[in-house]
């Protein structure tokens, strides 16, 4: 291998669905909802799971290999859909997700001599780097992928499995969802059955659209890409090219610390009771939001913060927590920067993130008309707008195909969109870990703001 080439493919196959489980009942074709129109300009998700392992090439070759081959191609008889395409049939009206027979997911199985421990560290790196352990989706305008796979081997240090997932099949839980099956047949050697928090529900007729989402986002997104409305193509978003991808975490206990500073803070400027849950979700979002305004010492009057919502649980009647495909909406929120630089910012940014997941309780598609001009005028402000991706619901780091629980979850994507990667922290004693993206210059501000205000909270405790 070239000292310059961190990766070498050594393979690049496709993995079916398993060929006797397409009986008539498989879920072949599902058309797209409002809910899943929404992701249609967004890039696709890519996500590392880094598993630290002392083998030699051969037996990851001839161990590891063949049972994540083989149990992914069991998980797929119950996630059909993941071996089809995204595409846009000339007399629909819109885009449906296909499966015709022959289509599988496109593997690429490499090996590589990269640092495996600085990769799937917490330190900042060049988020290009990562990118050598991620497959592409290969769009075209009128056909995407649903899913692409990449499995790299490091001998002597471990394994990655890296996806690239189109957004507008399925939501980031049941992304989750799919990659604790895979798991979870993997390390019981085949077995292909799923308990009924892994099985999928396709019905698309338990999705309500009492207010004709569906027009609206079909005007927002697709008016946006001009004469070529029915392109599948995404937004030409890119990576800074210095971006530096870093991971930050926060224990239960400094959560719990902040926490009682944010309510300790609202008594000391409001008479009435705290009107909202000061959640892990809005401390650790505005704890972390916080410093990355601080370090950008922002002029501008307002930032804003956009962040996902799941609906499942939210909607009246509820979605099965299994249902397949995207149920999630948005929250946009504006605070003003100065205020947030102040001593008491990140009180001032929880108490408005918390207030706005209060206010879903009104109705969690209420504003939902409006989110794309609304999110798309945010941003054609110039101000910072930042976004959230992945939640620590998704217990990611519990993901265990047999040989142990990953040593790092990374969510790549984000050094395009810019959003902070929640996780759930791999210890699993209840703190969070947030994947942060910066530029070069920035990232040493970053991570001393975050040091110093844990240090503060830390010594008044005390
Ligand atoms: C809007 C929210 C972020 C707000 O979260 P909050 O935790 O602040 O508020 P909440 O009302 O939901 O919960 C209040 C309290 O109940 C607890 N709680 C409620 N439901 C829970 C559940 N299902 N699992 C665990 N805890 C739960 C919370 O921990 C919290 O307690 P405590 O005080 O202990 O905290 C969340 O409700 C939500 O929808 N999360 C999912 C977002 C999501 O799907 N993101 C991924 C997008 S897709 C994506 O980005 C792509 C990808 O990932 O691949």
């Amino acid at each position: 291998m070239a000292q310059s080439d961190p990766v070498k493919a050594l393979e690049v196959c496709k993995v079916a669905p398993m060929p006797h489980t397409l009986n008539s009942t498989a879920q072949t074709s599902l058309p797209l909802t409002f809910f899943d129109l929404f992701w249609l300009r967004f890039l696709s998700t890519q996500r590392l799971f880094f598993y630290k392992l002392s083998y030699p090439k051969t037996t990851l070759i001839d161990t590891i290999l063949p049972k994540l081959k083989h149990s992914r191609s069991i998980t797929l008889q119950h996630y059909i859909p993941l071996a089809g395409n995204l595409t846009w049939l000339l007399d629909s009206g819109k885009p449906i997700v296909q499966y015709n027979e022959g289509d599988a997911v496109s593997l690429t199985v490499a090996e590589s001599e990269a640092n495996f421990c600085q990769l799937s560290g917490n330190s900042f790196r060049e988020a290009k780097e990562l990118h050598h352990f991620l497959p592409c989706l290969l769009a075209s305008q009128t056909r995407v992928p649903v899913m692409a796979l990449q499995i790299t081997l490091f001998p002597h240090a471990g394994f990655c499995v890296g996806y690239a997932a189109n957004h507008t099949v399925f939501d980031g839980k049941l992304i989750a969802m799919f990659m604790h099956s895979w798991a979870s047949i993997c390390k019981r050697d085949g077995e292909s059955t799923l308990s009924r928090e892994l099985t999928p529900i396709y019905d698309r007729t338990i999705v309500k659209d009492p207010s004709d989402l569906e027009k609206a986002y079909r005007n927002g997104l697709l008016a946006d890409n001009g004469a070529n409305e029915r392109s599948l193509e995404f937004w030409d978003m890119k990576a800074p090219p210095d971006a530096m991808l870093g991971t930050f975490q926060l224990t239960k206990a400094n959560i719990e610390s902040i926490k009682k500073w944010v309510e300790a803070k609202w008594q000391e400027k409001h008479t009435e009771k705290l009107t909202f849950h000061p959640s892990t979700f809005a401390i650790t979002i505005a704890y972390a939001w916080v410093c990355l305004i601080k370090t950008r010492k922002l002029t501008t009057e307002k930032v804003h913060l956009a962040f996902i919502v799941d609906c499942r649980a939210r909607l009246e009647p509820p979605i099965p927590s299994t249902y397949f495909g995207n149920c999630v909406t948005g929250c946009i929120i504006d605070v003003d920067a100065n205020k947030c630089m102040e001593e008491d910012g990140v009180a001032i940014a929880a108490w408005a993130i918390g207030e706005a997941i209060g206010g879903l309780d009104d109705g969690v598609l209420k504003g939902a008309k409006e989110l794309i001009p609304n999110y798309l005028s945010r941003l054609k402000e110039g101000g910072l707008v930042s976004s959230i991706a992945g939640s620590p619901r998704f217990e990611l780091y519990k993901t265990d195909f047999g040989w142990g629980r990953p040593s790092k979850v990374e969510m790549v994507s984000i050094d395009k969109s810019g959003a902070f990667y929640l996780s759930d922290s791999r210890d699993g004693n209840g703190g969070i870990e947030i994947g942060v993206v910066l530029k070069k210059h920035e990232t040493e501000a970053f991570a001393s703001l975050f040091a110093s205000g844990l240090e503060y909270h830390r010594v008044r405790e005390n």
